[in-house]
């Protein structure tokens, strides 16, 4: 794509780059009159759509090349690397090819099965069994295993009914007798216990089903065009928006980890799409919502086996059906226009194939491009970068002209049609939500330290698995310090207050940026990058006591608390009191008396002085509090100095490969790095941080906790005590609490849950299992 945007001529560049979206149908109509006349062009469009080249299909030679891989590690015992090679060989096999007179994908379901069972991952190789099954019912393996699996889990009447079945259709006479053994031996287990059926899956759907109880109203503001607000008070926690996707699409790097469907961590049995090696899903069920090519009649279940009595011929029939989801007429099956094997669905970035996914959907539920295919979504086409304008182009054309290659003929790009696209990308980079699960990692310590016994420290972390158009979502506005949180549960949105927010007040999520994390400069820089626009939420108005200590250097006078700033962020603070003091509304007195009554710490001072004196007097290199001057370049070279030990002790700590004399130099290096920088600097937290996961690896879990402390007590002052990210460190710290057999771990516990339920309210041990498991820690 580089080499195509390298030869296009600089006249058309030009125009490309400076147009407004007014112009969009001539440009795009004159780039695509080009590229039909360049050869680069077609080759291109040859290598993603071209059936010649498509390398996403299925692959007869690799899957049973993968096959005998998973037989042979099966043959050795070693079960978890049979498992991962039938996998792979179900990711290319056919659906429909024969092996040994079989059909492929329901022998390899079925050795899967094998090596789940050896595994003792019952519910899982049952699944794989009824995959199996649903591909070929007269398949007496499957039936066996299933059976045995079934009696395993103490299903007992299932199990009787898998191994009748099994007998019945098992044609050689020695499988036979293994077939009647094993019925027997089911036989007995039930005479003497009970049978208690064991389910398959038992997701609970009760949290996910929550309901928000307001209406919310769309409403223009003067300064960040629509937003929702809703008529009545909204207490904390209270969930405010559900919504399911437009269109949505997982990121390449977690594709052989998370269903391509509903964005949850793939099990060990994974289901593939049947007709391209691209997608894998957790079930059946999310596969068929995908779509993907294939579609199979469900057998008649009684035109398996003659001989096969009513009774199991009903068993048969609900082994089939159970399997297979119901879908309402006008479910868009998203996948299914990339499932040809053509590469352009595995090659383009994720934004531009959601492209594709919502321009599909519009043309399903329109049947013609004819109407508009741009959503009712703000764009930013007028303030994007000259070469983001040159790349919409190229894309939009690119995509266009894979759709009607690979997918529908119909397809006729032209320069209307080109320029929707174009707008429909610029809306998919300001209104896509990024899809975040959340995950907690275990960290070890050092073995025998951990009272446990075993690795028993843990981190909480977001994931970014995906991106997602929601309709209304995008209406709610950024800030900095948002009063909603916005979380994903598979793959409907979650939006619930954090705070209390009064009838009419707008409800605002944050895009990312947040006060605490980065300072005034670098919200505003990365917001004005992605978004295009400059920031005028509550934390970038109004004074922040946080922003200006983030990235601060402490004062020349050590007895003294002031910030000493650097340029850039200088520059910015002095923006924002210039704005702030020619505003009537919001008086820096007025805030003054705020932050007074707010906040008694010695920072609080340096706000007095801002807000008390003449803007110019934000001098960088300057203390804002006593005046007194600090070298910036000096201090630069110590931090510099400092940081070198401590990227060492953290590179040993990814490595897992920790020596003693590494900590000890970047101990030292850390009380240089805290005679320079500012004591609520929050590098000085990151640093407390690396040095307590460092004493948690060599086994000092009483320095990990101390240094863990220091650490929360930054973050306390940067972010605000009751932020989310505070729980994820107390999450941390009660952890390595636990592992030291501290019963003090239940408080700090007590914050994470706190925390975390006015973020997630009821449905906070969903989306975090592990916490059941803390709560029922013996102290
Ligand atoms: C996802 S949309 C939000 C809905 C949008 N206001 C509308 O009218 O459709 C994002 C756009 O809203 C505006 N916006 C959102 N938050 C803002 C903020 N804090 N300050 C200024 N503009 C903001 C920007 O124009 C941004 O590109």
């Amino acid at each position: 794509m580089e080499k195509l945007k390298s030869i296009i001529p600089d006249r058309i560049k030009r125009t490309i780059e400076e147009s407004g979206p007014e112009d969009l149908p001539s440009t795009c109509s004159t780039l695509l009159h080009w590229c039909l006349q360049t050869p680069l062009f077609h080759k291109i469009l040859g290598e993603l759509a071209g059936s010649d080249t498509a390398l996403c299909g299925k692959n007869m030679e690799a899957a049973l090349d993968f096959k005998r891989q998973g037989n042979s590690f099966f043959t050795k015992g070693d079960y978890a690397s049979a498992l991962h090679f039938y996998s792979k060989a179900l990711r290319l096999a056919p659906i429909d090819a024969q092996d040994m007179e079989k059909n492929l994908v329901a022998t390899l379901y079925v050795n899967r099965a094998s090596s789940l069972y050896k595994m003792d991952r019952l519910v899982e190789c049952l699944r794989d069994c009824n995959r199996a099954i649903v591909i070929s019912p007269s398949y007496a393996k499957a039936w066996y295993r299933r059976g045995v699996a079934n009696a395993a889990l103490g299903n007992n009447h299932h199990a009787t009914c898998d191994l009748k079945i099994s007998g019945i259709l098992e044609p050689s006479p020695s499988g036979k007798g293994h077939v009647e053994r094993e019925l027997k031996e089911t036989r007995d287990k039930c005479r003497n216990k009970s049978s208690s059926v064991v389910h398959q899956d038992g997701r609970s759907q009760s949290c996910i089903d929550e309901k928000p109880k307001m209406k919310l109203n769309i409403v223009h503001t003067p300064t960040k065009g629509r937003g929702l607000t809703t008529e009545v008070d909204i207490p904390e926690a209270t969930l405010v928006h559900t919504e399911q996707p437009y269109a949505m699409i997982i990121l390449k790097r977690f594709r052989d980890t998370y269903c391509h469907y509903c964005f949850k961590e793939l099990p060990v049995d994974v289901n593939p799409c049947p007709s391209c090696s691209i997608p894998v899903y957790c079930s059946q069920d999310c596969q068929l919502r995908a779509g993907g090519m294939f579609e199979r009649n469900i057998p008649k279940s009684n035109s398996i086996h003659k001989s096969i009595p009513d009774e199991l011929q009903k068993h048969i029939a609900e082994v089939i059906v159970t399997d297979r989801c119901k879908l309402d007429d006008n479910h868009f099956a998203e996948h299914r226009h990339e499932c040809k094997g053509v590469n352009w669905p595995a090659v383009l970035p994720p934004d531009i194939v959601l492209a594709g996914r919502i321009l599909c959907k519009a043309k399903h539920l329109a049947d013609s491009f004819e109407h508009q295919i741009a959503l009712d979504l703000a764009h930013n086409y007028a303030q994007t970068t000259p070469e983001d304008k040159l790349e919409f182009h190229i894309y939009a054309i690119v995509l266009l002209s894979c759709l009607q290659q690979s997918h529908d003929p119909k397809i006729q790009p032209d320069g209307v049609l080109i320029a929707q696209l174009v707008i429909l990308i610029s809306q998919i980079k300001v209104n896509s939500m990024a899809v975040v699960h959340m995950k907690s990692t275990d960290i070890n310590v050092a073995p025998g330290e951990s009272r446990a016994g075993g690795p028993s420290s843990s981190t909480l972390e977001q994931i970014r698995v995906g991106q997602a158009i929601y309709l209304s979502g995008s209406l709610f506005n950024h800030s900095c310090q948002p009063n909603v949180h916005a979380y994903f549960i598979s793959r409907t949105l979650f939006v619930r207050s954090t705070k209390f927010v009064a009838a009419g007040c707008t409800l605002e999520i944050s895009y990312g940026p947040q006060v605490g994390q980065w300072d005034l400069k670098d919200r505003q820089q990365r917001l004005h990058n992605d978004y295009s626009f400059e920031c005028q939420c509550e934390g970038c108005v109004d004074l922040n006591l946080s922003d200006l200590v983030l990235n601060a250097f402490g004062c020349a006078d050590r007895s003294c608390s002031g910030v000493v700033l650097e340029i850039g962020a200088a520059e910015y603070e002095k923006k924002r009191l210039r704005a702030l003091q020619s505003s009537p509304n919001t008086s820096p007195s007025k805030q003054l008396q705020q932050h007074q009554t707010s906040r008694k710490e010695d920072i609080y001072y340096m706000a007095c002085h801002m807000l008390t004196h003449e803007s110019n007097q934000i001098k960088p290199g300057y203390c804002l509090n006593c005046g007194s001057h600090l070298d910036l370049e000096v201090a630069h070279i110590k931090m510099y100095e400092a940081e070198i030990p401590i990227s060492r002790l953290q590179d040993a700590i990814d490595s897992e490969k920790l020596q003693i004399n590494v900590l000890a130099d970047a101990v030292r290096s850390f009380k240089l790095l805290k005679s320079v920088l500012h004591q609520y600097n929050k590098r000085i937290a990151e640093v407390l941080d690396i040095l307590s996961q460092a004493f948690c690896l060599i086994g000092d879990l009483e320095a990990a906790i101390r240094y863990c402390k220091s650490s929360i007590e930054i973050l306390e002052k940067l972010y605000a005590p009751d932020h989310i990210v505070i729980a994820y460190e107390l999450w941390k710290l009660s952890s390595i609490q636990l592992a030291h057999g501290n019963s003090i771990y239940a408080d700090s516990f007590k914050g994470v849950r706190l925390i975390l339920s006015r973020y997630f309210g009821s449905q906070m041990e969903m989306i975090l299992p592990q916490l059941e498991s803390y709560t029922q820690q013996p102290c």
